[in-house]
């Protein structure tokens, strides 16, 4: 036998190493070789490590990957509160965390060193080809062909789309409840679908359609964990979320589809689709005749975009609007009905804009009188932040401190809880003060704290939208519904579900608003109106 043969058999060899003989067969040759391969990944963690506070050690090759499998909010502040900078390793990726400000500022503003990740299974899920991968330079210019989508006219012309779907679905909450306190957590998000689909894609998505695709999304959502399994096996939830941006897409493409020819027939847009179709018309006619047609420049010249890269796009929007808003509504409700007086004073200003009719409709004019409003939402962004951090890549070797460089092809977590819970900036930061938001207070005052839609060039496209739709949903609500809430020992606890959620789901019972039950400070020829949009009886 030779030594090949006797080494496959499992049989004894014998090698001479510095004069001494050696014997070996093909297990201890693994052994050894596995020694080697956890002995080189322990030195990697720890080179990597430096100085850092994290894991001693990391387990051989998994690393903290147990850990990631069910994030906590808890887990994730004791990680915060170790340092300004810390570190943790999942399988091969080295991850380093930022807790505190102007850290995170510095990140979020290095796009020459960084480059978002979204999370390690985006790519997979959203598609590589996807704009919200894109760096530098083209992810500049695709940003500009989208600013035209949330200009101040043109959040205008989804207002009554949105106002259509709160009527439709303040009936379904009411529905839901039938009087009892019921988990709200999946109602907020099933509104916050369908007034997405709706803003983006008009009426060419039908209702059973925005059922649809907030099903279907929920797996997107689900597989949009910090760290994955790195393999795409079947039926794993990366798997589930791949198959699901399919179903999705579809029906994006229909829409685009559609209004391209609408916008082509000359009709007014309706819809973000539309706006973008629109502007794409113009420059392509500005650009045809060189502006010799008389046709007006328009103000940013964007090129052609395809309906799959449209489709894409609005993927892209569906995943912050589902998500993060939805976190966001839920906690809103939820800290309105915590405090009765602070949802008294909404409900004050919002009869009070309308001169006691709630039938007015949401106009742009009508969101700039909600002061209160807007401050409510406001603080409730800040103490219960949806987005708490932001994975990016590292590029090439990143200086993020005197004291310390983060290796290329690590992830780089900038956090943005931190910031938002300054008791510098916010005073009693636990605490849900809307009235810390006055003009010239010092919350106004530290505007590098406002954190909640990240910063630098990628920070929140949507964040007007957002926040407009937020205003004008929890306004118009405090119009027609009454709502309180079950307080448990998990509602103030933060689920992690891609964004955070009260644990206890947010158990709220709604019921009709009856107006003749509030004292207004309105003018005195005021009449006190019944809400009829929604069809919502006046009393309870
Ligand atoms: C309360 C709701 C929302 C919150 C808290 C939120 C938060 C964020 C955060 C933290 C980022 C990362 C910013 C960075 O890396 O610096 C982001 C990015 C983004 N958000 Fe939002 N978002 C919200 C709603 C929306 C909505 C409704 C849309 C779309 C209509 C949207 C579109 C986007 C897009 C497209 C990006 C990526 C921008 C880019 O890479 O250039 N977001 N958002």
């Amino acid at each position: 036998m030779n030594q090949t043969e006797s080494f496959l058999s499992g049989s004894q060899n014998v090698v001479r190493l510095m004069g001494y003989e050696v014997e070996y067969t093909r297990w201890t040759v693994c052994f050894a070789l596995l020694l080697v391969c956890i002995a080189y990944d322990q030195i990697a963690y720890q080179l990597r490590k430096g100085n850092l506070p994290g894991p001693l050690i990391k387990i051989p090759f998994m690393g903290s990957f147990l850990d990631s499998m069910k994030p906590t909010f808890e887990k994730y502040k004791t990680k915060w509160d170790s340092g300004p900078l810390s570190c943790v390793s999942v399988f091969h990726k080295f991850v380093v965390i930022a807790s505190e400000r102007d850290l995170a500022r510095k990140i979020l503003n290095s796009p020459s060193y960084v480059q978002p990740c979204v999370v390690d299974a985006g790519k997979k899920i959203l598609k590589h080809t996807n704009w919200v991968f894109l760096d530098g330079r083209d992810h500049v210019e695709y940003r500009k062909g989208l600013n035209g989508l949330f200009t101040t006219r043109a959040l205008g012309v989804y207002l009554p789309a949105q106002e259509e779907v709160y009527n439709k679905y303040f009936k379904e909450f009411l529905d839901h409840s039938q009087g009892k306190y019921t988990e709200f957590m999946i109602p907020f998000r099933d509104i916050n679908v369908a007034t997405s689909c709706r803003t983006f894609c008009g009426h060419y998505i039908s209702d059973d359609a925005i059922k649809h695709i907030a099903e279907e999304y929920w797996n997107i959502t689900a597989a949009m964990e910090l760290v994955n399994f790195p393999l795409v096996l079947p039926f794993t939830k990366v798997w589930y979320g791949i198959r699901s941006r399919k179903i999705v897409m579809q029906y994006f493409m229909k829409a685009a589809d559609a209004s391209r020819k609408s916008m082509e027939a000359g009709n007014a847009p309706t819809c973000m689709m539309e706006e973008w179709i629109r502007e794409m018309i113009e420059t392509r006619k500005y650009n045809n005749s060189k502006g010799l047609d008389g046709s007006e420049k328009p103000s940013v010249l964007i090129r052609d975009f395809s309906d799959e890269e449209i489709s894409l796009t609005f993927l892209s929007f569906l995943f912050a609007s589902q998500d993060a808003t939805s976190s966001a509504m839920t906690w809103l409700f939820q800290y309105l009905a915590d405090y009765p007086e602070i949802l008294q004073k909404v409900r004050e200003e919002q009869f009070r804009i309308r001169d006691g009719d709630p039938n007015v409709p949401i106009s742009l004019e009508l969101l700039e009188k909600m002061t209160y409003t807007r401050m409510v939402v406001t603080e409730c962004l800040r103490l219960r932040p949806p987005v708490l951090m932001v994975p990016y890549r590292v590029k090439k070797s990143f200086p993020i401190s005197p004291e310390y460089t983060v290796p290329k092809d690590s992830m780089v977590i900038p956090t943005l809880y931190g910031a938002l819970h300054d008791p510098k900036v916010y005073p009693d930061p636990e605490s849900f003060k809307p009235e810390r938001w006055e003009p010239n207070g010092l919350a106004q005052q530290n505007p590098k704290n406002w954190m909640v839609f990240g910063n630098g060039p990628h920070v929140c496209l949507g964040q007007r939208y957002a926040v407009n739709h937020l205003i004008a949903c929890v306004g118009k609500a405090s119009l027609m519904l009454d709502w309180s809430h079950k307080r448990t020992v998990d509602s103030d606890t933060q689920m992690i579900f891609a964004t955070t959620f009260p644990q206890d789901m947010c158990l709220l019972k709604f019921t009709p608003f009856n107006p003749a039950t509030i004292k207004l400070h309105l003018k005195e020829d005021a009449e006190l109106q019944t809400p009829t949009a929604a069809g919502i009886p006046s009393s309870a």
